[in-house]
């Protein structure tokens, strides 16, 4: 397994928000976690890249225990975040954005511009100046810039317009086919199960259910995720 996380329990000061959160992901593995709002799904992010200190539970990437390093060491074993809300370096040129991140491996700001073109069309453009949507890619193509051994996508796609969703989409079904690891939050069913292998729905800070997308319809659906 890439990523073994289990009986994860994080709190906020006195609130409580996980409360037992168990999943793992293979190598090679597109895995969603789902749920509603407010049921855990950033916390559990915020837990695996070690932004957040869990009560208790274990976390183990790659081989090793993760539950007590810091967040720069963890991002160096290979996590590759795109958080929630799109952050990019504003003062910073496209090509800065990508280049301040790049480690060694396959990932190039050549190839990041081979998988978003816009990127390369804005590379000397300073990221404000970027439309929602162009931030985005550059969140992403900053992730891979690290080469990362699992890439986590925390909502990458909210608020953007249907045309520029369904560019992201197709970028991280091209990421999926390639052997890319991916962790990815969405409320989406419909495109995430054109990428995701499986789905963990969360609920009160509880992982309740596993399994495919395609299993997911209906009445549970309507359950787990009000859709
Ligand atoms: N910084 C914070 N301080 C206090 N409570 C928080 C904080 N962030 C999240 N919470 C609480 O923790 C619980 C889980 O929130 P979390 O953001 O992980 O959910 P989520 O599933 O990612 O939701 P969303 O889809 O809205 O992002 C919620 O009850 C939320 O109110």
């Amino acid at each position: 397994m890439l990523l073994e996380v289990e009986e994860l329990r994080a709190s906020y000061g006195a609130s409580q928000a996980l409360f037992g959160v168990s999943f793992s992901l293979r190598e090679g593995q597109a895995l969603a976690l789902m749920g509603r709002n407010g049921m855990g799904k950033t916390t559990t992010i915020a837990c695996i890249t070690r932004m957040m200190a869990a009560n208790s539970g274990r976390i183990a990437f790659a081989g090793q225990d993760l539950s007590r390093l810091p967040s720069h060491r963890a991002a160096r074993l290979g996590l590759g975040l795109v958080p929630e809300g799109r952050r990019a370096f504003s003062g910073l040129t496209v090509r800065e954005n990508l280049l301040a991140a790049a480690r060694r491996g396959e990932w190039t700001m050549a190839r990041v511009c081979t998988l978003f073109p816009r990127l390369a069309e804005r590379a000397g453009q300073r990221a404000e100046t970027l439309s929602g949507g162009e931030q985005q890619m550059l969140v992403i193509g900053r992730a891979l810039m690290t080469n990362p051994k699992l890439l986590i996508l925390d909502e990458a796609t909210e608020g953007l317009a249907p045309v520029v969703r369904a560019e992201i989409w197709a970028a991280i079904r091209e990421l999926k086919a390639r052997g890319q690891s991916i962790l990815v939050v969405d409320k989406s069913l419909r495109e995430l199960a054109t990428v995701a292998d499986d789905c963990v729905v969360l609920e009160r800070g509880r992982d309740v259910w596993h399994g495919p997308p395609a299993a997911l319809s209906g009445a549970l659906a309507q359950q787990y995720l009000g859709v």
